[in-house]
């Protein structure tokens, strides 16, 4: 089945990518494709980018293993049908994580952790300058409150940055709402693989209280202010910095 991406999405996304020159010329950008609704959203648009563009990019999806036996039968058969390059990128994260588990540490962000490593490493291995996440701006307004509550500090998710190892990370859907990542994959009946936040909700955890208590929070804003998402993000992007009490933001 053709997968139809609607206007709404692919303006936002080109607009993104406008704005923050995400994608360039002669870019390889390895695609993290978990095989969620955002990731697989995300290289459909890029596929389609990559033929409206006009210039040269190639894309890779690529898909790291936890070692836990995943069946990506469905996700590998989805990507030749569209004529994605894919790879598989394995790793032994469960079991260096099986320790970690046992003592209920911060497991999630172990994952987390190893699995940003295993992308990094796999962007070297595969020669791509570029690796594309699919966080969207719920992801970005949760990330923004959870620092501000726990952290305080002032921090969101950017659509570009150089990680420390010279790689530019981009996040081409950080304006789209989660909504409109979950009708797109549901109207073009894509084969998403679970939804949980970490392979670890896998052993019956609970999803991590923090970035749910977010997600509650920023739901009962939004029934009161249904324009909160709008305003978040165009507060992102005009930002007062010497409203704030950082020294290092004073320009007096
Ligand atoms: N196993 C994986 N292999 C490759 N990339 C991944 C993997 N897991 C996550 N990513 C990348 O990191 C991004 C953020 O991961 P996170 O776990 O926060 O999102 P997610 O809820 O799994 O998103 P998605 O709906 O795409 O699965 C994903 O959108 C994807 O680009």
């Amino acid at each position: 089945m053709a997968i139809k991406l609607s206007k709404k999405i692919m303006s936002k996304i080109g607009r993104t990518n406008a704005e923050f020159a995400l994608i360039e010329e002669g870019d390889r950008i390895l695609v993290g494709l978990s095989g969620g609704k955002d990731s697989l959203t995300m290289v459909h648009a890029l596929r389609e980018q990559q033929r409206r563009a006009p210039f040269k990019f190639e894309i890779l999806a690529v898909t790291v293993t936890y070692g836990m036996g995943e069946d990506l039968s469905a996700l590998i058969a989805h990507c030749a049908e569209h004529e994605i390059p894919h790879k598989i990128y394995e790793t032994n994260t469960y079991e260096i994580a099986a320790d970690k588990i046992r003592q209920n540490s911060s497991f999630c962000s172990f994952f987390s952790r190893m699995r940003r490593g295993a992308l990094y490493s796999a962007a070297k291995e595969y020669g791509c300058n570029k690796v594309a996440l699919g966080h969207h701006l719920d992801d970005a307004a949760e990330s923004f409150f959870m620092n501000l509550i726990y952290n305080g500090h002032m921090r969101a998710l950017a659509p570009k940055y150089k990680a420390g190892n010279g790689l530019i990370v981009i996040r081409p859907l950080i304006q789209l709402r989660e909504r409109q990542l979950a009708a797109c994959a549901l109207e073009n009946e894509m084969p998403t693989i679970g939804d949980e936040a970490c392979p670890s909700m896998r052993f019956d955890v609970k999803m991590p209280h923090a970035r749910a208590s977010m997600k509650v929070m920023l739901a009962e804003m939004e029934a009161k202010y249904p324009d909160l998402f709008v305003s978040i993000n165009s507060a992102f992007g005009h930002i007062s910095d010497d409203t704030f009490f950082d020294p290092k933001r004073f320009s007096l």
